[in-house]
């Protein structure tokens, strides 16, 4: 085997040789990691069997053998097609038998071959060659010859001395070399090029040629020299900035050291690492609070990145993960809290009182998520509240209207700047407690858009059966959410995602009568402005009349929040008149009542229309409660369509189509041709027209209107009618009665046409409100448009509905 001691391989020129001699048949040596050139000396080790054949024979003969570079350095035992064909026959100069076996020997190259063929031969591997000649070169070189021979001369120079090879012996012998050929077998032997690289200018027979390939390698080489030494002294800078900095830290340290002051740091970890003791928290939070703090001690104290892993240790140090307030579950507590807070609403109370029953004898009930439906002002917030204290609890109020984005819920990934937790955690931190009562408010008004769905993230925090995993984007840890009480409000269920609903239990608070409001207008909302506006519990008298015409006009609305703002504005004045030393008790009257309050902003009764043709009164479910809903028709010439406006949604025209096909039917009854309409377009409209109106619940309005209209005869507006009506006249039920029914009342209207299928509802109407309205159930529209226009208008029976045939005839083809 061919070893090659590199720290020889330097060529110098010595004793002289005749490349006449070289015989034709020489033994081959192939060697695995050298190729050799002329002139070059090279102390060469070998132990393969073959190589000491051949080196044998050139000894036993006239020393010549030829070297060659074997193609894959790997193979032990090359063949012919194994080793390059250029190669270069060398002289042995020494020879020197090792103990093991080995021979170190030292050859030089004598000028280059190429092998003819292979000659058999049991032993070494014997070939014919050829001599390579070299191209003759005048005597005179050309200009550019010179200029590249310098050239080449310098950048090897420059080249040995940046790897500290270069010495003045080298730069002799490189000045006295004056063929190019020479010269770039000199400079290629000493360049560490690849092996493949060195056969390539080993096997270029021209030695302009070849000089100027080595000039190329040697102008790659001069860069890659540029480029180390530029990483390296990039390197160092590096290394000293790093140390540059470690000692100032040092110092800074050893400075407050000496200052007697506690290393900030140090002290900061500590801190930390009490706290997660303290905290309590699930095993992997506990890994993630400790991985963040080794994270931090690594890090500048200053540096941003710090404080982003500092305000992630607070945040999930300061969660409530094992903080939570004992329930009180005192069932008769509990009934006198929600009734000391709140005037009726019996039915509501009954049902919460069930529930923290239930709970209380089985403490880990999964039961459903309450939801409080209702229209704004009625309390559903202050019964979250008195829940709360009830079960001693903490309480926390989310509004949830208008969300769009999931990570107002879950929060957003760590990696954005400025992030944080979810608003249901945050909410929790700031309770303090993982147990709390948490209202969301307006389940209904959250939306979602290209932002994400929150509804989905929602449905994961609420629902029993997966929220006590729930995962937050930022603290990316579970929380367990199934000890918190979420109770849930709307003001209608139609927008409630579907998902949502089904987990939900529906506890409807519908509006006040006015009687209930002044009520809780006289026992809760006065004592309780008067307190809070510094009065005195006598100073101020306000009577039931006055609070009555409060209720009637100066607010119009299903809840009290509004009323609770008059009798907040009143009491603003009259503690301003007390403190400006009005002596004595101040009364409010109705004469004074203006004076506090302003003019009256409803008046309803007067506002009322007279008995109009084509006008009939609907009524209205909206989240702000019931109300009046006028259907106006009109008919003028044109050619017989159906002309609808005021924002009126796709139920609400199907149900005027519907409408309008029952009439047409019942021309004939109502004393008008069949053809009546053919020649008139038919309006209807639905005021006010900026409002979205939809539902079909208007149907029975929408037949009564047009019968009128085509009558002629007025509808009776102290009248209002609510139900969907079939194509055949049949009333079928509606939703939202007692809702609608205070919308009646306000809008001072007497009776009202009910579907026959609503009269169970009828229970549930508050006796004060059946006093003052007139409820008819009704099986068919008839009833109504007998009542409501004219007993005469319809003069005889229904028509049997029939289809009608098509009289075109059949185009034949
Ligand atoms: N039945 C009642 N008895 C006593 N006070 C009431 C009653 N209903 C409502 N209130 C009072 O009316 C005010 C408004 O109620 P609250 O804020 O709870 O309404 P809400 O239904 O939550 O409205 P929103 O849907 O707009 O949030 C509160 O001060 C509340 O105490």
């Amino acid at each position: 085997m061919a070893e090659i001691d590199k720290d020889d391989l330097i060529s110098i020129i010595e004793e002289s040789y005749d490349v006449e001699d070289v015989p034709e048949i020489l033994p081959l040596m192939p060697v695995r990691d050298v190729v050799i050139f002329t002139d070059m000396l090279l102390p060469l080790f070998i132990s393969r069997e073959r190589s000491i054949q051949a080196v044998d024979k050139s000894l036993s003969t006239d020393r010549y053998l030829m070297v060659a570079t074997q193609k894959d350095p790997s193979d032990e035992d090359p063949g012919p097609e194994g080793i390059y064909t250029v190669g270069t026959a060398c002289r042995v100069l020494r020879m020197l038998k090792l103990p093991d076996g080995r021979m170190k020997t030292l050859v030089q190259g004598i000028c280059k071959v190429r092998i003819i063929e292979y000659i058999s031969d049991d032993n070494a591997l014997m070939v014919r060659i050829e001599r390579m000649q070299e191209e003759e070169i005048g005597q005179e070189l050309s200009m550019e010859t010179e200029a590249l021979m310098r050239t080449v001369r310098d950048q090897s120079e420059r080249i040995m001395a940046f790897r500290g090879e270069f010495s003045g012996d080298v730069g002799s012998i490189l000045e006295s070399i004056e063929e190019p050929g020479r010269l770039a077998d000199i400079v290629t032997s000493n360049l560490r090029l690849k092996l493949s690289e060195a056969q390539e200018l080993l096997e270029i027979e021209d030695p302009l040629a070849r000089l100027r390939r080595v000039s190329d390698f040697l102008i790659r080489e001069a860069e890659l020299s540029a480029m180390q030494a530029k990483i390296q002294s990039e390197v160092r800078e590096e290394i000293s900035k790093t140390q540059r900095d470690y000692f100032l830290r040092e110092q800074v340290r050893l400075i407050h050291r000496e200052l007697g002051e506690a290393d900030e740091r140090t002290q900061e970890v500590g801190e930390y690492n009490k706290r997660i003791k303290k905290a309590k928290m699930p095993k992997p939070a506990q890994e993630e609070a400790r991985k963040q703090l080794r994270r931090m001690e690594q890090m500048h104290p200053d540096s941003s990145e710090t404080a982003v892993v500092r305000t992630y240790l607070d945040w999930l140090l300061d969660m409530p993960w094992s903080k939570s307030t004992k329930d009180v579950l005192d069932i008769k507590k509990a009934k006198k809290l929600l009734d000391q807070e709140h005037f009726g609403l019996e039915r509501v109370k009954e049902r919460i009182l069930d529930y923290l029953s239930v709970r209380k004898l089985n403490p880990a009930m999964k039961g459903p998520i309450l939801c409080f439906l209702g229209p704004p002002g009625v309390g559903k917030t202050s019964l979250g509240r008195a829940i709360a204290a009830a079960m001693d609890r903490k309480f926390y109020r989310l509004s949830l209207g208008g969300i769009r984005d999931e990570a107002e819920i879950r929060g957003h990934r760590r990696t954005y700047i400025g992030a944080m937790p979810g608003r249901i955690l945050q909410g929790l931190k700031q309770c303090e407690s993982k147990n709390p009562v948490f209202m969301m408010d307006e389940i209904d008004k959250v939306g979602s858009d290209y932002r994400g769905d929150p509804s989905s993230a929602l449905l994961e925090a609420l629902d029993p059966e997966q929220n006590f995993e729930f995962s937050d984007h930022y603290l990316n840890l579970a929380f367990d959410l199934s000890s918190v009480m979420f109770i849930l409000t709307a003001n209608m269920t139609d927008t409630i995602p579907s998902a949502l609903l089904d987990r939900m239990e529906i506890i409807e608070i519908p509006g006040y009568t006015p009687e209930e409001k002044l009520e809780i207008a006289k026992r809760y909302l006065l004592p309780r402005q008067i307190r809070e506006n510094g009065l005195k519990e006598d100073a101020l008298i306000l009577g039931d009349a006055v609070l009555k015409l409060i209720i009637e006009e100066y607010t119009a609305e299903a809840g009290v929040r509004n009323l609770e703002r008059e009798i907040g504005t009143i009491c603003r004045k009259a503690a301003r008149k007390t403190a400006e030393g009005h002596k004595g008790k101040i009364r409010v009257d109705r004469a004074n009542l203006s004076k506090f309050l302003g003019v009256a902003k409803f008046q309803p009764e007067m506002d009322k229309d007279e008995n109009q043709v084509g006008l009939a009164t609907g009524l209205a479910w909206t989240s702000v409660g019931g109300e009046v809903l006028y259907i106006e028709a009109s008919l003028l010439p044109g050619k017989g369509e159906l002309i609808m406006t005021g924002q009126i949604g796709e139920i609400m025209q199907e149900s005027a189509r519907a409408a309008l096909t029952y009439v047409k039917a019942n021309l004939g009854r109502m004393g008008k041709e069949t053809s009546y309409l053919d020649d008139l377009d038919i309006h209807i409209h639905v005021p006010a027209g900026a409002i979205p109106k939809d539902g079909p619940s208007a149907g029975v309005a929408m037949i009564t209107a047009l019968a009128s209209a085509i009558t002629e005869k007025p509808v009776n507006q102290d009248i209002a009618m609510t139900g969907e009506v079939t194509l055949r006249g049949r009333v079928l039920p509606i939703g939202g009665l007692k809702e609608k029914a205070l919308g009646a009342l306000r809008g001072g209207v007497t009776t009202i046409f009910i579907p026959e299928k609503n009269r169970k509802d009828l229970a549930e109407i508050p006796s004060a409100l059946k006093r003052r309205i007139q409820f008819i159930p009704v099986k068919d529209v008839d009833e109504v448009l007998e009542k409501a226009i004219s007993e005469d208008i319809l003069s005889a029976a229904p028509p049997a509905p029939k289809a009608v045939k098509s009289t075109k005839k059949k185009a034949s083809s």
